[in-house]
């Protein structure tokens, strides 16, 4: 039977990755998706964007919408202090499954919870179900139509504090004009935004950093 892409990522990530070396993991997969087959990774380009910004606010606690194959959530967990937990929010069981092996892979599980489920039913429940009391840093790299509406969640569910990051993939292509439009309009978030590329591509993409004000 055919595989999937998210297998075919997997059977890169065993064949040229090192158990337990979270940055040969992110390495082969960029390699496999820059080389072999395009996939939506945030990528090495806007990576560098990512670590840099997890290195800056050094989070206890870091909740990402859309885990996917596991790629971001191995590069944002590789960076984290001792303690630190990583929350990744997947709905595609099919995908959960990958990202659970690329995640054991790199030897990341005491680091990171994947939770399978619909990032708006989940967010409400982050308090109760799992003992957050509120998120250090959000990686936003889900339906692009959800960053919105979850954001608006995560303020109205006090999972966010003052000095909370918010960090938005794809902002140009695929694009969020109304997420884009609401952190750089609102008094409540400092808006920052970092020119990159789509990953993989030469095409024009950016990341928008925005801290909540409180
Ligand atoms: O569409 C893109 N990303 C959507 C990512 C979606 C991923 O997040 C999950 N998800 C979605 N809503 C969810 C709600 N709750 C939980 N998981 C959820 C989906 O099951 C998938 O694993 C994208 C597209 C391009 N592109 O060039 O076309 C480039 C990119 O970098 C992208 O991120
Ligand atoms: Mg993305």
């Amino acid at each position: 039977t055919q595989s999937t892409r998210p297998q075919r990522i997997l059977g890169a990530v065993q064949k040229n990755a090192t158990r337990g070396d979270p940055r040969s993991v992110v390495r082969a997969i960029d390699q496999y998706c820059r080389n072999q087959e395009w996939a939506m990774n945030v990528g090495d380009e806007k990576g560098c964007i990512l670590d840099s910004v997890v290195s800056e606010v050094n989070p206890a606690t870091v909740l990402e919408l859309g885990t996917y194959c596991g790629y971001s959530t191995v590069r944002i967990a590789s960076l984290l202090p001792p303690h630190a937990k990583l929350i990744t929010l997947e709905f595609n069981p099919e995908f959960a499954v990958i990202a659970r092996q690329v995640i054991a892979w790199a030897g990341l599980e005491d680091k990171i919870q994947l939770v399978e489920g619909a990032s708006g039913d989940l967010i409400p429940k982050m308090k109760e179900q799992f003992g957050v009391e509120t998120f250090d840093l959000v990686f936003l790299d889900h339906w692009k139509d959800r960053y919105l509406p979850d954001t608006k969640l995560m303020e109205e569910c006090g999972l966010l504090r003052k000095g909370s990051v918010l960090l938005a993939d794809n902002v140009i292509c695929p694009g969020t004009p109304e997420y884009l439009e609401f952190v750089r309009s609102s008094p409540r978030y400092e808006s920052q935004y970092f020119k990159s590329h789509l990953e993989y591509t030469k095409v024009e993409d950016g990341m928008e950093k925005s801290v909540f004000l409180g």
